[in-house]
């Protein structure tokens, strides 16, 4: 279809009263698989332009769901940076109850506690699709997520890297196999936990988190990545829907304050990418100040060429190639905005190919806290992880994390916290899986359908065997319980419960 640029928006004149009635209905958020799970048994449409996500249809609309665009309203709730643990404060030992089986919602499932899908809007899974993390283009890769939280989009990206690969760069010769690693970057400290907590959930340890302005990232990682992202923060028209944005989203001022503010992130972006690395850049904004015109720029100005994806014809704006729109009136969701940009290769910037060699990763042999290891030895007998303390946490890298992830400026996967003198098993060691012998040996204990359902609760379990164990449900691990001979204590943090 032929469209002509009304105002600040990329659309046809006479849709503009169907998309300003869209723009204020609420789209029921689509459900993305992890990529080895099965997921529940839903009546489901698929999502067109991301085939491992489908719409669940269930009978009343599900309230219960995250409802940011990847926000989980419990878990955006949570306690303070990367305090996944203290967070239990509902220890509770109290008789088990019986539950009453709710509707089925996704939110509510055992599926969904477990990590084997995400609830968001259709319209961020544009990006991902922009990114390819739907297919295996992206395993082995080295990716950035420059405004992570929640984690919505860099949860997938940590998925769609994980697996081994051989050679990822053609040119690359003799490059030995490696697996993928994603740095999930969040400005904002407070909002730190939920990302923390959506990146656990995969049961991928192949991360990091940092907490920098993009300036200051660009600054210590220089041409390191493989692919950045940016899901940039922007006036926010499609989330008016949600109530999370108020009618200055339109405002000329709001736009062009964001526009200069992507401007900058974007400029941190270039500079993080290794010569030849791809560039995504996404919004859930309308405004062509905030979209084509920040692509247009970033050809123009920072030497990107554009690299069209070929899954997305179907919905490449009329300004710019490979720059793609989905719109609440067409698509089923809130709407949003992804280009796929690529960074030639100047060959002679040896420079930025030796940063590059930042890859290469260094075997880090720190040990946990003596204190840590004497009360939780079953959590560190891996040899495939090395430990780092941070004041009452411990982080456990695999050891074939990136060197840099030993700076002090970043924090990894949580596997043990302390309050007091005592050490407790993050939940994030619970929900890690793989093929890693040492995490599978971990102490478990194996719940029925309904025992499981009143653990996610908050309830406390009749259990004989005393000690720390992970509460699985048909081997899915659902989070930590520590038996006194006669309950289990429940230690599911409090952001992690369903409601009963
Ligand atoms: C659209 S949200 C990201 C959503 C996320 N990618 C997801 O899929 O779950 C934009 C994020 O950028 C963060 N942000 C705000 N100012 C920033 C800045 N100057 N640089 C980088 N990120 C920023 C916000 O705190 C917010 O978490």
């Amino acid at each position: 279809m032929q469209s002509e640029v009304c105002g600040n928006i990329e659309l046809p004149s006479e849709e503009l009263s169907e998309l300003t009635d869209a723009i204020v209905q609420r789209h029921e958020n689509a459900l993305r698989y992890h990529r080895e799970g099965s997921g529940p048994a839903f009546t489901n449409d698929p999502v067109p332009w991301y085939p491992r996500a489908v719409w669940p249809r269930v009978a009343a609309s599900d309230d219960a769901l995250p409802s940011d665009l990847g926000v989980s309203d419990s878990v955006a709730g949570a306690p303070g940076a990367n305090d996944l643990g203290a967070r239990e404060s509902g220890i509770s030992d109290s008789v088990p109850q019986p539950i009453i089986q709710a509707p089925l919602r996704p939110s509510r499932t055992l599926e969904y506690a477990a990590g084997e899908f995400y609830l968001q809007d259709a319209g961020s899974l544009l990006a991902l699709a922009a990114a390819s993390a739907h297919d295996d283009q992206l395993r082995g890769k080295l990716i950035c997520d420059l405004c992570a939280a929640p984690g919505g989009k860099s949860s997938a990206l940590l998925e769609a890297v994980a697996e081994p690969f051989v050679n990822v760069d053609s040119d690359a010769g003799n490059e030995p196999s490696r697996r993928g690693f994603v740095l999930a970057n969040e400005p904002i400290a407070s909002r730190v936990a939920p990302l923390a907590y959506n990146m656990a959930r995969t049961g991928c340890d192949q991360y990091a988190i940092t907490s920098l302005d993009p300036e200051k990232l660009a600054e210590r990682l220089p041409g390191v990545f493989d692919m950045v992202l940016v899901d940039a923060p922007c006036s926010g028209q499609a989330l008016m829907a949600r109530g999370k944005q108020s009618a200055t989203a339109v405002q000329q001022s709001q736009i062009a304050l964001n526009a200069a503010r992507q401007k900058r992130i974007l400029q941190a972006a270039s500079r993080l990418l290794r010569p030849g690395g791809r560039l995504i850049y996404s919004t859930c904004t309308f405004a062509i100040a905030e979209n084509e015109e920040q692509v247009r720029w970033m050809v123009d100005d920072l030497g990107f060429v554009a690299s069209p994806v070929a899954g997305l014809a179907e919905y490449v704006s009329s300004i710019e190639p490979a720059s793609y729109r989905l719109w609440p009136h067409r698509h089923r969701c809130a709407g949003s905005f992804a280009a796929s940009l690529m960074l030639p290769r100047p060959d002679a910037d040896p420079e930025q190919n030796r940063r590059h060699d930042l890859w290469v990763r260094q075997r880090n042999t720190s040990t946990p806290p003596d204190d840590a290891l004497e009360q939780l030895p079953f959590l560190f007998e891996s040899t495939d992880h090395w430990y780092q303390q941070r004041d009452w946490i411990v982080d456990a890298f695999p050891l074939d994390a990136p060197d840099w992830t030993s700076e002090s400026y970043v924090l990894g996967p949580e596997v043990a916290y302390r309050t007091g003198s005592t050490w407790k098993p993050s939940h994030a060691a619970a929900l890690r899986r793989g093929g890693d012998a040492d995490v599978s040996e971990l102490p478990r204990v194996e719940l029925d359908e309904e025992s499981a359902r009143s653990y996610l609760t908050g309830q406390a379990i009749p259990e004989p065997q005393r000690g720390w164990q992970i509460a699985c449900q048909a081997g899915r691990p659902l989070g930590w319980l520590k038996g006194d001979g006669r309950v289990g204590k429940n230690h599911l943090p409090v952001h992690a419960r369903q409601p009963g």
